[in-house]
């Protein structure tokens, strides 16, 4: 269960990113996050794990206060909360096998991982990892030799061989096309629905967010101004939380009514 209460960012230089944010998300939750640009969706999925310090308020992840964490304690959590990038962050010049070793980084001891040397039990966990999103076919491939849609398959493994309790999105498919929008979105839900991992996903367009979503969450200006099911989220919905009337931008299918 991961608690905001009363949670607020106020960034050095007086922008208050997150506004008195209160919500609970139990565990194993599909959740998706929208709102305008600026409006503090990203800042809100990197107070989980303490990548934002919370300048108000709290936020919990199960029975840990982030803001009273000591080092050693964000580490750890760091180590549980696996996240998700808009430009995948690969190292392009590996190989994807490791590439997703790197997300077993926390469970090796840096010296170990320095010279290569993972056991056999990680690079097991790897091979799994990109079994779930199927491209294991690529494990000896260079990264910079695959599709964006792939590259983000193989940013979710990453991911995932962290063997974490919380996958954290921002914004994972806003460098793809259409179709490879739907297929990284399928992979997000499918792997939140047989491993039960809660996951947050900010996401721009309004479509997916509808389609995907098991519980949405609005936020303007760093306020809550919608917490409800997707199915729920009607274009009038939609209106409120941007503050305007939604424009083709707004969808992925552009032209294609909400
Ligand atoms: N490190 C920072 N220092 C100062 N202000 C920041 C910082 N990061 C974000 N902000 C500001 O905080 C507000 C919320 O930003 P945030 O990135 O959380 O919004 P967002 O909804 O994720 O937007 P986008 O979709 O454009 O990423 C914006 O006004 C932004 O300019």
């Amino acid at each position: 269960m991961i608690t905001f209460d009363d949670a607020t960012v106020v960034y050095p230089g007086g922008v208050r990113a997150l506004d008195g944010l209160s919500l609970e998300i139990p565990e194993g939750e599909f959740v998706v996050i929208v709102g305008l640009s600026g409006a503090g969706k990203s800042t809100m999925i990197r107070t989980v794990n303490g990548l934002v310090p919370v300048t108000g308020g709290s936020v919990t992840v199960g029975d840990r206060r982030v803001d009273q964490l000591g080092r050693a304690g964000t580490r750890q959590l760091r180590a549980e909360v696996g996240m998700i990038f808009q430009a995948f962050n690969l190292v392009e010049r590996t190989s994807v096998l490791n590439n997703v070793l790197m997300g077993r980084l926390h469970h090796v001891p840096l010296w170990r991982s320095t010279l290569g040397l993972y056991g056999r039990e990680d690079v097991e966990i790897a091979m799994q990892s990109l079994e779930l999103v199927e491209i294991v076919e690529k494990a000896y491939v260079r990264a910079s030799n695959l599709s964006g849609g792939q590259q983000q398959r193989v940013g979710i493994a990453r991911a995932l061989a962290q063997e974490p309790t919380v996958l954290l999105a921002d914004e994972p498919v806003a460098s793809l096309d259409p179709p490879t929008s739907h297929v990284v979105m399928k992979y997000l839900q499918e792997i939140n629905r047989r491993l039960g991992i809660t996951t947050l996903v900010n996401l721009h367009f309004l479509d997916l967010a509808r389609k995907y979503a098991d519980r949405l969450i609005g936020l303007r200006e760093g306020q809550l101004v919608f917490d409800g099911p997707g199915s729920e989220a009607t274009e009038e919905v939609f209106e409120q939380i941007y503050g305007r009337s939604l424009t083709a931008d707004d969808v992925l299918e552009g032209g294609a009514a909400l």
